[in-house]
């Protein structure tokens, strides 16, 4: 089946009235001979950001679209959007999504303004401008549109008051879909017009220091394409997603209040779970957690799945953002090894045969490959998508299988966001008797080495689904045994202590020498007491969805807590050496502190080292001289010795992790020095244990020299990316 990239573009919006412009962030050309340019897109543009920690250092960023301050809303559609639209005629699902800080310019791009008209505008303009090129079809569009706030999904195409929370669920065939959203048809521009801006007005929006009309949450409109062909009697299905994201947050930034802090908190958790699946994506892990966040649900097919993908990762100008855009653009570099499968989305309207026996059962459906139309894309230029011709009927050939569709003849779920698979036939597709000929084969080409196989595969399925019943059950006696234990245990220490508090003082200090002073046996009870809690977490973990249950009940202390307990049982392991482990334990710890840069950051260092077979070496402690010298200056005088900026954190909620951290990653950190944290007051967790966290390798290296060094920062053969740290092992070169 073919696959299909995510495809990445950038785009680095104007300065802003008030905004202190730089240079930090720039947009290069190959055209121009990788000289600063500040528009356009095409082959071989990348994108450079100086290291926070070493101005000499430019981090590169490579992007086959990447657009300057002065790109027009035209040139990103005609490069990056426009041919999609011929994909969503070919019936395959497309999602779009814009990703960035807040006030990068998300939703500039996906909506724009009425001078300005952003990608959705153009898409539904483009998409009714199509429509005419299919003559030969019955066509109808249709649109939905829903955000998610705080993990609910809502129906922006109702009113407020009539707004209830819509589940998400999933069919037979693994497609998921929000129950019950609106799906609205439209015959014109006009009238989407109409729709949408009324039910734009149903988003919620707030104000914040950053941006006066700051998206609270993310929005997903849906424009779906049904293409009937009478003369086949099938339907051809296209959509197109167009997500805007709501906006990573650094509430020191945007100065939240407790209510935005909330909105802050979701928003940032289910862009942290959607940087999770990425990397899951990447690392080709059994398990990838969509479920963890709606977000991450309801974009399951872009990530991963049978759509094609596009993502708009919008930055913003300025030291104040560079370590926003540094963490956006990493995270691009991690989409674009992303791999999709597209399929055509068919359904046959014919009514299905009546079934004759029903031995044999198949595999679910599985969608019709997506066609050539796809390479199209992936060196697409401006506007130059193919109108479609008559050859187009063979991207749908139509097959002599026995019409069976499923679930009764209509697999197809509405409004479903996804355009997951559904093919023509069902779970339980029989085979007419009639179709047996007498030369031993079936009427469809099946021969009787073909039923017997599918017999066979239904033996085992069956015989596989009792296995796993069985192997359920067991776990779950298995875990019954535990609990049991666990709670004798809890008995038997409740009721051991109680008898040490009767033992007179004598008793006490007629105990051999080596045995546990009461309180050094206190501290075993807690670190029992905290392994057990640990253990328990971790069988939870292994429960998959329900560790995202307790962490959402769990007050922000207990999450904290038990952040802070993974932490240290992270420490642990990794100091052993067991790296796998520590990145398991560090990656659970995430789940309870889903906003933790520096947390983040060192999952990342650690899936480094596992992945380049090379050994994690945490920088050693700086003396307790410094620490005090630290405390005593003032946040301004916070400047190394060696000119590098002292770095906050910039974490407001969280400060598990210290306030500066060598970011192997990008030798970077935030460089707000007037941040109110400043680096003063109690040094958090991660950094009180581990101040390895203290200084980058790149700033190990020889610093102050006059040469300029880059390092590019490009996974696209998804193997041999790694940070930029240590030096040595970067592609570097140098420029005058
Ligand atoms: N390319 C651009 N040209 C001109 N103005 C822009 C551009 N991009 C963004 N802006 C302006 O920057 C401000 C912030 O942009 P926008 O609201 O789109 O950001 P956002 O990323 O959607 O933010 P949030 O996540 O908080 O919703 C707006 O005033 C917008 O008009």
């Amino acid at each position: 089946m073919a696959t299909a990239k995510v495809k990445i573009a950038a785009r680095l919006r104007p300065r802003l009235q008030g905004e202190l412009d730089d240079e930090s962030v720039k947009i290069h050309h190959d055209s121009d001979g990788g000289q600063s340019s500040s528009s356009a897109s095409g082959g071989g543009s990348f994108i450079t950001v100086t290291n926070p920690r070493d101005p000499s250092q430019l981090f590169k960023f490579p992007f086959t679209s990447c657009y300057g301050q002065d790109s027009t809303q035209e040139e990103i559609f005609q490069n990056d959007v426009q041919p999609m639209i011929d994909v969503v005629y070919s019936g395959v699902t497309v999602t779009i999504f814009a990703y960035g800080v807040t006030s990068s310019g998300k939703t500039h791009t996906m909506q724009g303004t009425r001078s300005e008209p952003g990608v959705i505008p153009r898409v539904v303009k483009a998409m009714f401008d199509k429509k005419s090129n299919y003559s030969q079809y019955d066509v109808s569009l249709s649109v939905s549109y829903m955000e998610i706030y705080k993990d609910e999904v809502y129906d922006l195409l109702v009113t407020r008051e009539n707004a209830p929370k819509l589940p998400v669920r999933e069919n037979d065939v693994g497609m998921v879909f929000v129950a019950n959203l609106t799906s609205e048809p439209i015959h014109s521009v006009e009238e989407f017009d109409i729709l949408y801006s009324q039910a734009t007005k149903h988003r919620s929006v707030g104000s914040t220091n950053l941006n006066r009309a700051s998206s609270r949450s993310h929005a997903v409109l849906t424009i779906q394409v049904d293409m009937l062909d009478p003369a086949e009697n099938r339907t051809l299905t296209g959509k197109i997603n167009l997500v805007d994201l709501a906006g990573s947050e650094n509430n020191k930034l945007t100065g939240n209040d407790p209510s935005r802090m909330a909105e802050s908190s979701a928003i940032n958790k289910s862009l942290s779970v959607l940087g999770q699946v990425v990397h899951a994506l990447n690392q080709g892990a059994s398990r990838i957690p969509y479920r963890n966040s709606k977000l991450t649900r309801i974009l399951q097919d872009a990530l991963g799945g049978s759509s094609v993908g596009l993502l708009i990762c919008n930055l913003a100008p300025g030291v104040k953002f560079r370590q926003d855009t540094l963490n956006t653009l990493n995270f691009a570099v991690r989409t674009k090894n992303v791999e999709n499968k597209p399929v055509v989305n068919e359904r046959d309207n014919r009514p299905a045969p009546k079934p004759h026996f029903a031995a044999v059962a198949i595999q679910p459906p599985a969608g019709k490959p997506a066609p050539a139309i796809l390479q199209h894309i992936s060196t697409a230029g401006a506007g130059s998508g193919p109108g479609p011709t008559r050859s187009r009927a063979s991207l749908v050939p139509v097959s002599r299988v026995p019409r069976v569709s499923a679930h009764g003849g209509n697999g197809y779920q509405p409004f479903a966001l996804p355009g997951a698979a559904v093919g023509r036939r069902g779970f339980s597709e029989k085979i007419p008797e009639s179709e047996v000929d007498r030369s031993g084969s079936i009427g469809v080409g099946l021969t009787e080495k073909d039923i017997d196989e599918r017999i066979s595969k239904a033996v085992e399925m069956e015989v596989a689904r009792r296995l796993e019943e069985r192997e359920r059950e067991r776990e779950k006696e298995e875990e019954a045994r535990r609990s049991r234990e666990q709670e004798q245990e809890v008995q038997r220490r409740s009721s051991e202590s109680s008898r040490s508090k009767s033992r007179s003082p004598k008793k006490e200090q007629t105990l051999p020498s080596g045995v546990l002073t009461p309180l050094l046996k206190r501290h075993r009870d807690l670190d029992d007491e905290l392994q057990n809690r640990l253990q328990e977490l971790e069988r939870k973990f292994e429960r998959g969805n329900k560790e995202l249950q307790l962490a959402d009940v769990l007050s922000p202390a207990s999450k904290k807590k038990t952040g802070r307990a993974y932490v240290a049982l992270a420490r642990a392991h990794s100091e052993k050496g067991d790296l796998q482990v520590a990145l398991d334990l560090y990656r659970k710890a995430e789940s309870y502190v889903p906003d933790n840069i520096k947390l983040k950051e060192r999952i990342i260092e650690i899936e480094w080292s596992v992945k380049n077979n090379r050994e994690f070496v945490p920088s050693p402690k700086p003396p307790k001289k410094a620490k005090t010298k630290k405390k005593a200056k003032s946040s301004k005088d916070q400047v190394l010795a060696d000119g590098a900026p002292m770095d906050v954190d910039q974490d407001n909620e969280m400060k598990m992790a210290g306030p500066r951290r060598g970011a192997a990653m990008f030798g970077a950190e935030l460089t707000n020095t007037d941040s109110p944290n400043g680096g003063s007051g109690k040094r958090p967790l991660e950094e009180e244990e581990d101040d390895d966290l203290a200084e980058t390798p790149q700033k190990r290296q020889k610093r102050g020299g006059k040469t300029k060094v880059v390092v590019t920062i490009d996974d696209s053969d998804g193997d041999d990316w790694m940070p930029p740290a240590p030096p040595k092992k970067g592609k570097r070169k140098a420029v005058s």
